[in-house]
């Protein structure tokens, strides 16, 4: 198994530094589609390439083969259960593929239906002609079979034909299947077996698997933080469906991908001078929140700002001063939090000076500083980065949601999401919500969490997928924020700014974990791989 994180589309490596991240996983264009455009890939191909069904389908089954052959030996007896529908047939050509090279194999068919897919048909058939000593059928609960441990469960029940929830018996054999994970390892074939591509899975009988194997893309249901104990670790594999499809099919989703990243990413002119790469500021902190200041303050400068400037409470001059030299330091006059902005603004104009302005980290919620932030809003007109407690103030008064620069930047996690724009059922239904709160306040929407969810005022949504649990630790967003109002004071467009800021702050997450543990790791270590995640994304 990989024990860490890979960067899709990465190819293998050499070490960096002392600690090693492996780049396993092949280079896909990144678009997530949904099933019904998954069907329409596969016909697509098979009339373009041209290709059978029937091969279409041993190429996957062989690439999920291999897949096995590699994380398993022949020691470890495997136990396949099938469906009717072409995952099913999937199914029968894995164990065909398994036994030939020297696997214990067990096929079961689950009759659940009479209406066999015709590819299932003719795999089965060549299956059971084979080693028909090696079929068992399944009718009901009760036909299933008593398990040796350790073992491995392949399902390939259904796939992404599945139109409605599993119910009855065969809902009943996905729980025996759930009932042996415990020392045995179960691998799901596309998708597990019960979970719906496009919609949400919550409460309804799916198959747990510890890994999923893919075709050819990423389906939207493994973004979602509900589905996190279903799918396991998510490995995509590509079955060649044709590129002309995936190149012009267009999608509402998208997963950031290091090629992207990397023709985002902008090197710094020989002839700059520190004027070249703008004047960030941040307004940040309060009593006891200094750090967030310091934070947010530290990762702007280190993201690139040519300067950078913070605005915070008289409390903080010498924490932040001691802190980090390298910015420069606005005072409020109130001793404790910030209350006026003085000096942001200058006879009711915002200076131009500033080329953006982050605000929100340990910024409190009083109400001065509320007022503050709304004459800001007025004055000043180009997009911001909007965070933490500026979102709670937000959410307070949602009036002044209006007032926000378009094309700025809001980034909360989940419960500051809720709290701006309300609950939601599931997490298909907030990432709805999403998509339209961007489009209707024409700003973008960064939804925090294990895919940060980026959604832009087109409509469309961009979904990150570096980072780690590591980084679930105080002041991981405040460092985001810094890197973001950096990327924007630069002259990054605000997409840009978003796709790239996020993605770096993930991967420095992921080399902070590498070289200190996911536990070990604090905020500030983010900050110190910063470094090192730029050094990457040039040299891609
Ligand atoms: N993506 C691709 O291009 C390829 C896909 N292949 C496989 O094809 C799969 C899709 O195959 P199918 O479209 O045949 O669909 P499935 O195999 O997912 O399932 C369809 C079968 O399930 C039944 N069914 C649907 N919903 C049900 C429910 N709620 N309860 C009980 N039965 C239900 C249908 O009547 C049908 O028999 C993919 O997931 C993948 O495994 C591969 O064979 C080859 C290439
Ligand atoms: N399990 C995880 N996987 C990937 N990224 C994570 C994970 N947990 C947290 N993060 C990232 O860490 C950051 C945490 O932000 P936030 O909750 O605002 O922290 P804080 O308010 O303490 O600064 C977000 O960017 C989030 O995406
Ligand atoms: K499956």
């Amino acid at each position: 198994m990989t024990a860490v994180r890979c960067y899709p589309g990465i190819k293998a490596r050499e070490p960096i530094g002392h600690y090693i991240i492996a780049y396993h996983e092949p280079a896909t264009i990144m678009k997530i589609f949904s099933s019904a455009q998954i069907k329409a890939a596969d016909a697509y191909t098979i009339a373009q390439e041209p290709v059978s069904s029937l091969q279409l389908m041993e190429r996957a089954a062989e690439k999920c083969a291999a897949w096995l052959d590699l994380h398993f030996t022949p020691q470890t007896p495997f136990h396949i259960f099938c469906g009717m529908g072409n995952n099913g047939g999937d199914g029968w050509v894995i164990a065909r593929l398994l036994l030939k090279k020297g696997y214990t194999v067990t096929a079961y068919l689950l009759h659940h239906t009479t209406r066999q897919s015709a590819d299932n048909a003719a795999n089965q058939q060549v299956f059971r002609e084979q080693y028909p000593q090696h079929v068992r059928d399944i009718y009901e609960v009760g036909d299933f079979p008593v398990l040796a441990s350790p073992c491995v469960i392949v399902d390939a029940i259904f796939g992404t034909g599945l139109n409605r929830a599993i119910d009855g018996w065969v809902a009943g054999i996905i729980h025996k299947i759930n009932d042996q994970r415990n020392g045995n390892t179960i691998v799901a074939i596309d998708i597990p077996s019960g979970m719906l591509a496009d919609a949400s899975s919550l409460h309804i009988p799916t198959v747990k698997a510890h890994h999923t194997l893919s075709f050819e893309f990423y389906k939207l249901a493994f973004l979602m933080p509900e589905n996190a104990a279903i799918a396991g670790e998510v490995h995509v594999l590509p079955i060649g469906l044709h590129p002309e499809y995936i190149t012009h099919t267009p999608v509402r989703f998208h997963l950031t991908d290091p090629e992207m990243i990397h023709t985002i990413y902008q090197p710094r002119d020989p002839f700059a001078h520190k004027g070249t790469y703008g004047h960030a500021l941040l307004i940040a902190g309060s009593y006891g929140k200094m750090g967030a200041a310091v934070l947010s303050a530290k990762a702007c400068l280190h993201t690139g700002a040519g300067l950078v400037s913070s605005y915070i409470p008289e409390c903080g001059y010498n924490i932040m001063q001691i802190a980090e030299p390298c910015a420069m330091c606005i005072t409020d006059i109130h001793p404790h939090y910030n209350s006026h902005f003085q000096e942001v603004f200058r006879n009711n104009e915002t200076t131009d000076q500033y080329k953006c302005i982050g605000i929100g980290p340990g910024l409190g919620t009083e109400t001065a500083t509320a007022k503050a932030l709304e004459k800001l809003l007025e004055l000043y007109n180009r997009p911001m980065v909007i965070d933490a407690d500026a979102l709670n103030i937000l959410a307070s008064y949602p009036y002044l949601l209006r007032k926000v620069p378009p094309g700025s930047i809001l980034t909360p996690h989940p419960k500051e999401f809720t709290r701006l724009f309300g609950p939601s059922a599931n997490h298909f239904d907030r990432l709805e919500l999403l998509s339209q709160k961007a489009v209707s306040t024409q700003l973008y929407i960064l939804l925090k969490g294990r895919y940060t969810a980026m959604a832009c005022p087109d409509g469309a949504v961009y979904f990150n997928p570096t980072g780690n649990p590591g980084m679930a630790t105080g002041g991981s967003g405040d460092v985001l924020t810094g890197i973001l109002t950096s990327l924007l004071a630069q002259g990054y467009s605000p997409k840009a700014a978003l796709l790239l800021g996020t993605y770096l702050h993930g991967m420095a997450g992921d080399l902070a974990a590498a070289k200190y543990s996911q536990e070990a790791m604090a905020a500030t270590d983010i900050i110190t791989c910063l470094g090192q995640a730029f050094l990457y994304i040039k040299g891609l």
